[in-house]
């Protein structure tokens, strides 16, 4: 699938009457790379979760290209071009890395496999590893391995980074780079790795208790330390 445009209209969504995202709109162009920045707890995940139709909508639109997603469930959405990989990792630990990923072919034959052990080799490596016996890493390789064999065109990660030595952040950033690089994915990632994420990203949403509170382009916060100072409470180099 070739990347897509997403677009989010005026969305509020949260959970049971819980109102946690408030009239949100923003918009990713094909191919592009949102990072989206806040401090713990403003709503991150739950923009995410709701992006995939995974919590109650309280009003407003999601399109992704021309498609209203807005009233699909997020079987739907996955199958139109959406792939979410969660913060929580989804991994079965229970069955090996290959079982994993064959639990993410959706159809597609076997050799598609081959695809994501080339992108990701220690998989390959660990193809008979049991989720139980994989590293933080390995763990957070397996579930966007899993995500990428549906081909998505809207691709949405949440803290892929969490808890990762550096030289692990490294290798995870270096393959979402190429994933945005060869144009077929729009990106959207939540990071609290405040440089990692405007180096990666072309612009960034800043979001605080729900809403968004800034966005632009990457460089312009870059090269504003005292902002982003202000607006995440934290210095960026
Ligand atoms: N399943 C849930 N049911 C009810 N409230 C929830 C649920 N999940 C999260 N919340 C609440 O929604 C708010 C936003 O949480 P969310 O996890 O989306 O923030 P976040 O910005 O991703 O935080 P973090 O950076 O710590 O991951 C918080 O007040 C949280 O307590």
């Amino acid at each position: 699938m070739p990347a897509t445009r997403l677009e989010v209209k005026g969305l509020s969504a949260g959970y049971g009457p819980t109102r946690i995202i408030d009239h949100m709109s923003f918009e990713v162009l094909p191919g592009g790379r949102l990072s989206v920045l806040g401090r713990n707890g403003v709503g991150k995940t739950t923009l995410l979760a709701s992006l995939m139709g995974l919590t109650t909508h309280h009003g407003g639109k999601v399109f992704l290209g021309e498609a209203d997603l807005t009233d699909t469930k997020a079987s739907t959405r996955a199958q139109r071009g959406l792939g979410y990989v969660p913060q929580t990792r989804d991994i079965f630990r229970s069955l090996t890395v290959e079982e994993n990923l064959v639990a993410g072919l959706k159809g597609r034959g076997r050799e598609a496999l081959e695809e994501v052990y080339v992108m990701f080799p220690r998989l390959a490596e660990r193809r008979r590893h049991f989720g139980t016996q994989l590293s933080g890493g390995e763990q957070q390789m397996l579930s966007l391995a899993r995500t990428l064999l549906g081909r998505p065109s809207v691709l949405l990660l949440d803290e892929p980074l969490e808890g990762l030595a550096p030289v692990i952040c490294d290798q995870i950033m270096e393959i979402i780079t190429a994933l945005a690089s060869s144009g077929e994915m729009t990106i959207v990632l939540v990071e609290q790795q405040i440089e990692r994420a405007l180096r990666f990203a072309d612009h960034v949403m800043v979001v605080e208790r729900g809403k968004a509170v800034w966005s632009g382009e990457c460089a312009h916060l870059r090269d504003a330390p005292k902002m982003v100072e202000r607006l995440l409470g934290v210095g960026v180099h």
